[in-house]
């Protein structure tokens, strides 16, 4: 039996997909989804030089002072007139640098009396303190924003203050999640041999910060007519199903899907946990039929129904984050599969959970990372340097 190995995997499923379309959205619907193209500045920032504190506008040229006040200028009200020698401007922090001045002297280093502003400091200490010289952040057509770039907090702030009150990114995909299986029952029931469905949960979970629309497809039974017509009605960009994707003789999934018109590209990865995984493409959706253990649905979802999403949502950079630490404690050899060791971070020390099985959740739920085995890796001693992907 040939297993993919997991990189492969990765670029052909990303191969399967093709990227959502285009929208123009208001900045607050833009939260965490991709920039489909460049966005560049509409105007420069700041617009003209600004004082950076509370203070007087002065010429540097006329210290030590004092200074003979003219005026004020605050943000949106700016002075008028041009600061002449030895003359001061109130300023306040965001407003216009009057015109010949060139420094602005804080209040807490001057004495006013009247219209006479002495230095009680030691006051600005070269041309330009204070100010921000127009053009500091940004100026008109500089990009602000790369297409394929993640749009934060602050790169929407960063939009807004370049002029900008909508973003073109891409529409949002839509991800039906199915979870199959005769012994499942809905969270919160505990029939007597039946078992809580508990993948739909974490898979939702999984992808809640991304720009999804969930559609739940709810427990689907083992009769591959049934599951055949429950595929037969998927309207998604992404059909993730859980479980039945193994060889026994109730793992009708991949039968019932091809029943239903999808082509499979491949089925079983050099990977553990996730081995049975397997993608396709079932009219314009992708197919992910992860395996129903939950700890290798989780693994799948992190390696690959993540970075899908970013990649049909128009992201340049989709590879999950890892970084390099410690190992804890010793490793034995790895196998022939690439391995994700459930394992918490203790000191900055990776230590991998003492059982590994595929089933358990509170091995799961403990874990803050997951240590990379590449296959065949050696022995590894506390000490040395392992790769970990971070569990958030
Ligand atoms: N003879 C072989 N048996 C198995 C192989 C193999 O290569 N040869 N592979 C094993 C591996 S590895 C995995 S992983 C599992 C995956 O099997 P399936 O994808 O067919 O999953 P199921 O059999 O349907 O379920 C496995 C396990 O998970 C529970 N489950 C299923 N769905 C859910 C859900 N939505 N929420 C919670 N728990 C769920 C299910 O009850 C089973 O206990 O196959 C091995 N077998
Ligand atoms: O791959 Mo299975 O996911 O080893 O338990």
């Amino acid at each position: 039996m040939t297993l993919l190995p997991v990189e492969e995997a990765r670029d052909r499923i990303f191969s399967l997909g093709t990227l959502a379309a285009c929208e123009e959205v208001p900045l607050h619907q833009a939260a965490g989804r991709w920039a489909a193209k460049a966005i560049p500045a509409r105007r420069t920032q700041p617009a003209a030089d600004l004082s950076a504190m509370d203070g007087y506008a002065i010429r540097f040229s006329d210290l030590p002072g004092p200074w003979r006040l003219v005026g004020e200028s605050a943000a949106g009200h700016p002075f008028s007139g041009t600061l002449g020698e030895g003359e001061a401007v109130r300023i306040f922090t965001g407003a216009t640098m009057p015109p010949g001045a060139d420094a602005v002297l804080v209040q807490e280093e001057a004495d006013r009396d009247g219209t006479v502003v002495a230095l009680t400091g030691e006051g600005p200490a070269h041309v330009g303190r204070n100010v921000r010289p127009c053009g500091l952040d940004f100026r008109t057509e500089e990009i602000l924003i790369a297409a394929g770039e993640r749009l934060t907090a602050a790169r929407l702030a960063l939009c807004a203050m370049g002029g900008h009150d909508t973003v073109p990114v891409r529409r949002r995909i839509r991800v039906a999640i199915a979870a199959t299986g005769d012994e499942l029952v809905p969270p919160g029931r505990t029939d007597a041999g039946k078992l809580p469905e508990s993948n739909g949960t974490m898979l939702t979970a999984l992808v809640h910060d991304l720009p999804v629309d969930v559609v739940d497809l709810g427990i689907l039974p083992d009769s591959q007519e049934l599951l055949e017509s429950a595929f037969r009605q998927v309207d998604a960009d992404i059909l993730v199903t859980t479980g039945g994707a193994s060889v026994g003789d109730h793992d009708l999934v991949r039968p019932a899907l091809e029943a239903a018109g999808a082509n499979i590209d491949f089925w079983r990865i050099a990977l553990r946990p996730g081995k049975p995984m397997m993608a396709g493409m079932l009219r314009d959706a992708v197919v992910l039929g992860l395996p129903g253990n939950p700890v290798s649905a989780f693994v799948t979802a992190t390696l690959f129904l993540r970075p899908l999403i970013a990649k049909l949502g128009g992201a340049s950079d989709v590879a999950p984050a890892t970084f390099t630490v410690p190992l804890g404690e010793d490793l034995p050899a790895n196998g022939p599969r690439t391995d994700y060791l459930r394992a918490k971070l203790v000191d900055g020390a990776a230590c991998a959970a003492a059982i590994q099985d595929s089933s358990m959740l509170r091995t799961l739920a403990r874990a803050d990372c997951l240590i990379l085995r590449t296959p065949h890796a050696p022995p590894a001693a506390a000490g040395d340097s392992v790769e970990i992907l971070p569990l958030t």
